[in-house]
């Protein structure tokens, strides 16, 4: 039998994701040493390989087959765009895609034709605008801490994550339209999804029963 992969993503969602397969019987003991620097992981009862990776790689892996499944936010499979299938809603990691800044921005995006527009998520925010089809945008790619841009006035306004909204309380800042629900999902590779099909179905059935 070949082994599965899975790339999970560091961070944030690394405990939960742990957490959940655990309770399907997932388990990899070597993982829990958060000391180790050792990237990949082995199940040899049941034959399957962990890794963890960053976020926006955890798209790569699974679309190019080096990982058959994954466990990675929705923010990201939109942003990254690849090729594979989102199956499962995990239901933990659940945040908000939001448009937010100084409340006096709420007057610009009604009414002012070109805003900018801080993020690190062009690409959601780009298709978010050209959907509305009222507005030009021009997108700032930033890497973190996107909410100094409109207080230092980089930006009008930002697309970025809303979890418990206290980054924004903190800094004056404001929800003034959501753009998508948000929360850590299961993403399979194309071609696995049909050559494992039976294994993988076995184990997202499971996960099911626990959600
Ligand atoms: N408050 C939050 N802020 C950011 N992401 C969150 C939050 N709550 C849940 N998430 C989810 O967790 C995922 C991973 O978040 P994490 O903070 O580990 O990554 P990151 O902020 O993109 O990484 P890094 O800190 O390395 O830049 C996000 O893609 C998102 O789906
Ligand atoms: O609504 P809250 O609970 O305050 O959470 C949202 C904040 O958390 C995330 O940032 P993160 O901590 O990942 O740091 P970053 O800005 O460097 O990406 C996100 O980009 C927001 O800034």
């Amino acid at each position: 039998m070949r082994y599965l992969t899975f790339a999970l993503t560091k961070g944030r969602l690394a405990k939960q994701t742990l957490a959940l397969l655990e309770q399907v019987g997932i388990t990899c003991e070597e993982m829990k040493d958060t000391d180790s620097r050792k990237l990949i992981f082995v199940n040899e009862e049941l034959k399957l390989k962990f890794f963890l990776a960053k976020g926006p790689d955890v798209p790569t892996y699974v679309e190019y087959g080096a990982a058959d499944i994954g466990v990675v936010g929705k923010d990201t499979i939109d942003e990254e765009n690849r090729k594979l299938y989102e199956v499962l809603d995990l239901g933990f990691g659940k945040c908000c895609m939001c448009v937010c800044g100084p409340a006096e921005a709420a007057e610009l995006l009604k009414h002012q034709q070109r805003i900018r527009v801080a993020t690190k998520y062009p690409r959601i925010a780009k298709e978010y605008f050209y959907n509305k089809k009222c507005q030009t945008v021009e997108i700032i790619k930033l890497n973190g801490s996107i909410e100094l841009a409109p207080i230092v006035g980089l930006s009008d306004v930002i697309v970025d994550i809303v979890e418990t909204g206290s980054t924004l309380r903190e800094n004056g800042l404001q929800v003034l339209e959501e753009v998508c629900p948000l929360s850590a999902r299961v993403v399979v590779n194309r071609v696995s999804m049909q050559m494992e099909s039976e294994r993988i179905t076995e184990i997202l059935n499971k996960l099911k029963t626990v959600l």
